[in-house]
């Protein structure tokens, strides 16, 4: 279906929308226009895949339009994936000096951040997925505190963490850059030319 020119982006998480909002602004012009639907959609559980879809069928329906979602997992490998689609508690129960201590007995400190967008261009349209991923690993906290778990998360090849480095270059390294460079590519080949 072509893309339509207004697309709904339901989060409840500021910090995702500036993040949206910047690395599309940074892009080549679009022919579709994003706008922010502040939505309370529930946490389910599940595979991340399919929990997104789900999102983003339930926010479709709620909005009447087209929607795009995001879910964003934290995945220690030492521990098979977990905390995963789960960080948002273990990070509000722990801590960031807790998620460091969840690794205390593990030489393996790897992990990777995970963003999941799925887009549909109506509530009668099966949503599509798009992943990406930033590989890195879990360090003692660094840098401000305004976005989740920025300030333990040290990405490979870098030695700021997420927290500490600018907002540009998180832009065009990060999980959520990853993962809408994507959807944008299906976007721009979808829309009706002109
Ligand atoms: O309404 P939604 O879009 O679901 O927003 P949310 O805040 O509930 O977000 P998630 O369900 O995706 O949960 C992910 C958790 O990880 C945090 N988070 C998401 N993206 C992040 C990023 O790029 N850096 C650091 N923390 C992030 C976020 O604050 C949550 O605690
Ligand atoms: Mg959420």
């Amino acid at each position: 279906m072509a893309t339509p020119s207004k697309i709904h982006f339901a989060t409840g998480n500021k910090k995702k929308l500036e993040e949206v909002n910047a690395i599309l602004a940074a892009g080549a012009e679009l022919p579709f226009e994003v706008v922010a639907a502040k939505l309370d959609l529930p946490e389910l559980q599940g595979e991340p895949e399919e929990i997104s879809k789900e999102k983003c069928r339930m926010a479709a329906k709620m909005v009447g339009g087209a929607v795009m979602v995001e879910d964003t997992s934290l995945c220690f490998n030492a521990l098979h994936g977990l905390p995963g689609p789960y960080i948002k508690w273990f990070l509000e129960k722990l801590g960031h000096d807790g998620l460091n201590r969840m690794l205390a007995g593990f030489e393996d400190k790897s992990a990777y951040a995970q963003c999941i967008f799925s887009y549909t261009p109506g509530p009668d349209t099966e949503p599509i997925v798009f992943v990406g991923r930033t590989e890195g690993r879990i360090v003692q906290a660094r840098g401000p505190t305004d976005f989740g778990w920025d300030p333990v998360f040290l990405p490979d090849g870098f030695n700021e963490t997420y927290a500490e480095m600018d907002k540009t270059t998180k832009n065009t390294i990060s999980h959520r850059y990853r993962s809408l460079d994507k959807l944008r590519a299906y976007l721009m080949s979808h829309a009706a030319s002109k």
